[in-house]
């Protein structure tokens, strides 16, 4: 589904991802750890095409297309999404009035305001004052919206309450099983994701698969979500980047 080669980014005239290499498949739902200031956020709005994100280096292939120079609309309109962790103010523009121009099934995404209790939203400007949680909230709804097959959510429980991040981490399982055409054989989910993640508490609602670590602009190790987690919570990264050094 996603494939990234050697991936070079420079940011603000500064060198910020560094030769990155990793894949998603088809139905898989990746994960990205790695420490403040790591590349992790860059990578994910690189994949989606935003402007200020220079490819120096490397490709983007995706669904067996090349798009690294594709446009963000371009992108969106061959099944890319993405919830960024600060996403703009919309000033001017009611979320309502959004979600009736994104909707695939607007009678779908009404259902899922209703359930993420944001219909009392609709009337408002897009972000404008949302708190932490309801900008968390408003992202999911128009994602969801949007119904791409690769969904880029960088720290989607940053922010949320503990009470809400059940209620968060249900809808973002429930996206990733929509239109699921081959349960059990190598597709798992309908669709496909890269998901950044510090605390790991999408890893409790979320069926994951491989998990990479990011470190300095580099991937620097691979392998399953839970078990690096753990790895993470008890070493941090310093030996993330030791092990990678052993191996040089
Ligand atoms: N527009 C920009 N101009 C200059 N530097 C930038 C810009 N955007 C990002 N950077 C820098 O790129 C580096 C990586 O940032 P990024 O947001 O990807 O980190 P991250 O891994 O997502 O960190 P965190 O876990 O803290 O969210 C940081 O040093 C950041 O300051």
């Amino acid at each position: 589904m996603l494939e990234i080669n050697n991936l070079t980014v420079e940011v603000g005239g500064r060198r910020v991802l560094k030769g990155v290499n990793l894949g998603v498949d088809v139905g898989y739902t990746n994960v990205l750890f790695g420490p403040n200031g790591a590349g992790k956020s860059v990578l994910l709005m690189t994949l989606m095409g935003f402007s200020g994100y220079n490819v120096v280096g490397g490709e983007i292939i995706f669904k067996g297309e090349d798009i690294t120079r594709l446009s963000v609309s371009q992108r969106a309109q061959m099944g890319m999404g993405i919830m960024t962790q600060r996403p703009p103010n919309l000033s001017g523009v009611k979320l309502h009035d959004l979600l009736k121009v994104i909707a695939k099934d607007p009678k779908e995404t009404e259902e899922l305001a209703e359930s993420i209790d944001m219909v009392r939203f609709f009337d408002r400007d897009v972000n404008v004052g949302f708190s932490g949680g309801e900008i968390k909230r408003s992202e999911l709804l128009q994602l969801s919206a949007q119904n791409p097959d690769m969904l880029l959510l960088d720290e989607p429980e940053s922010g949320v309450d503990l009470a809400s991040i059940e209620l968060l981490g249900k809808t973002i399982n429930t996206l990733l099983n929509r239109d699921c055409k081959c349960p059990g054989e190598k597709c798992k989910h309908g669709k496909s994701a890269l998901v950044i993640t510090h605390t790991g508490q999408v890893l409790d609602y979320v069926e994951t698969d491989r998990a990479f670590i990011l470190c300095n602009g580099t991937v620097v190790c691979s392998g399953n979500p839970r078990e690096m987690l753990n790895e993470i919570k008890e070493q941090g990264y310093e030996e993330c980047i030791k092990c990678k050094l052993m191996e040089i």
